[in-house]
């Protein structure tokens, strides 16, 4: 009976797998499949190791095999079409012609909602333009007074710690990462998080995402809900959102009371965000609580998660070149001495820098990123059809061949030399390319203008990389 049952739904499927390709011949030529597929669950069993070691092997294989092929290669998982992308130029052309996320972020929005980091473009363009201001000058200004005392916090926690083995950094770094997001973002709404419980909750989140990722039969939204994992899942996004809810209301509260100090300590970076806030205390409403609630997550979750994680490769990094640890050294010695950072400072850290930017080219936080196609795309060498989705492959981005034949080593100094930067717009990607990049955009040099002639940028308006080079000062 069984048998009968799976020669039939084999049956149907190749007969759909034919008329599905046969309508796809008119949009043009197709790229090579990746091997490997099966009938009806198509590459979903080379992701079901529900290991995220596994999985990132399999899809650093899958780049070498698209950039074997032209920088193009078709995935099925079940029935859908999904195009892995390594070339370059495609890459640029596929980022700003398809704005929608796909499928996978779909598995976030329990915990992400609307927010802008998943949001269907019509939502995503309203409140991208609500928040943009807030990223852009004076950045700095009050942050580094936080930072300072934070970061103060943090080596006292650290130098109890050493010795210890295994040594675990990451819930120092990540707590300090959250904090000081919470006290940019929220003027000092930090106290009011519980960051032990609110780091462990996204590890677990995370974790539970790899293995939605990577069973593809939890894909199915009814399967999924009868799964352990949903159950789960509900539990620790609690947890994040319990976190939402006490920096909004606390900072709500201190609004009404006239407490507030946003805009004296604490810098006017999420001026934006305070006006967001504002309306969340019913003074105005564009957006609804709930929104509100959603971007708040998501913008303490990017913020915190990418520039923790950042910082714990590029220590592991340093961990393993201790002649690069040294020179790091040396220069903040040389450029501060023993006192505390200060703004103009930044910009003199210049191997510092060099550094972190190593670092995300050899793991960017976002090896890949997904878009949906809400269109037929027409690429270099094939069209890739609408309804289809598609992942621009970073990490094959910071590996390509203009890179240099070190492209595999962590080698700084490339930094230094603009003889060694590639020029293509793409070949540098840790905060996405095109429209839908990182909100807390790197300065145009991180797109390696100046570097060709263009000149460089006020660095008092830079923002991430100034983030995460502070962070990284006390190290
Ligand atoms: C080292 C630091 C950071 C890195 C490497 C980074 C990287 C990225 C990347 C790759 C994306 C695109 C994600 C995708 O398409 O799937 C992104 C989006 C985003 N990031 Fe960052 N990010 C960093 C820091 C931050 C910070 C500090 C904030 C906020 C405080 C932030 C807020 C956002 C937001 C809101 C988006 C969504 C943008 C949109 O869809 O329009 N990021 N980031």
């Amino acid at each position: 009976m069984w048998i009968a049952v799976v020669i039939a739904l084999m049956a149907i499927y190749f007969i759909v797998d034919v008329l599905v390709s046969r309508s796809r011949t008119h949009k043009g030529p197709q790229p090579p499949q990746y091997p490997g597929a099966l009938p009806l669950i198509g590459h979903g069993h080379l992701f079901a190791s529900g290991n995220s070691v596994a999985l990132f092997e399999l899809c650093k294989d899958i780049c070498s095999y698209s950039n074997s092929c032209g920088g193009v290669t078709g995935l099925k998982i079940g029935w859908t079409q999904n195009y892995l992308i390594s070339d370059p130029d495609d890459c640029l052309t596929l980022s700003n012609a398809s704005l929608e996320k796909n499928f996978i972020y779909e598995f976030m929005k329990p915990l992400l909602g609307n927010g802008m980091l998943i949001a269907p473009v019509p939502i995503w363009k309203v409140h991208r333009k609500l928040l943009s201001p807030a990223f852009n000058q004076e950045v700095l200004d009050g942050f580094i007074g936080i930072f300072n005392s934070q970061a103060k916090k943090l080596v006292n926690s650290l130098s109890q710690e050493v010795g210890k083995k295994p040594f675990n950094f990451w819930p120092y770094i990540g707590s300090l990462g959250l904090e000081t997001i919470c006290f940019t973002a929220m003027g000092g709404a930090a106290d009011s998080v519980n960051s032990t419980e609110y780091l462990n909750a996204i590890e677990e989140l995370a974790d539970m995402l790899t293995q939605k990722l990577t069973k593809f039969w939890l894909h199915n939204s009814l399967i999924f809900y009868f799964s352990t994992i949903r159950k789960k899942q509900e539990k620790y996004i609690k947890i994040v959102n319990d976190v939402t809810y006490a920096v909004l209301e606390k900072k709500r509260n201190e609004m009404l009371n006239g407490t507030s100090n946003v805009g004296e300590n604490s810098g006017r970076k999420f001026k934006a965000f305070i006006d967001l806030i504002m309306e969340y205390s019913g003074e105005k409403s564009v957006l609804s609580d709930q929104e509100i609630i959603n971007e708040t997550t998501n913008i303490i979750l990017a913020g915190q998660d990418t520039s923790a994680s950042t910082i714990v490769y590029a220590l592991i990094l340093l961990g393993s070149h201790p002649e690069i640890q040294e020179r790091i050294f040396e220069e903040i010695l040389e450029v501060l001495g023993d006192r505390d950072v200060e703004k103009q400072d930044l910009p003199k850290l210049v191997f510092l820098e060099a550094v972190l930017k190593e670092t995300m080219r050899l793991y960017p936080i976002a090896p890949f990123v997904g878009r949906r196609l809400t269109e037929d795309v027409q690429l270099k060498n094939c069209t890739l059809p609408a309804g289809s989705s598609a992942f621009l492959a970073i990490h094959a981005l910071h590996r390509l061949k203009m890179w240099g034949d070190d492209v595999e080593h962590f080698v700084p100094d490339r930094w230094l030399d603009k003889s060694r930067i590639p020029e293509h717009p793409a070949a540098f990607a840790a905060f996405s390319i095109g429209r839908r990049m990182c909100i807390d955009r790197p300065p145009p040099d991180l797109n390696l203008g100046y570097l060709h002639g263009r000149q460089p940028p006020d660095r008092s308006a830079t923002t991430t990389l100034n983030v995460v080079c502070e962070f990284f000062l006390y190290y």
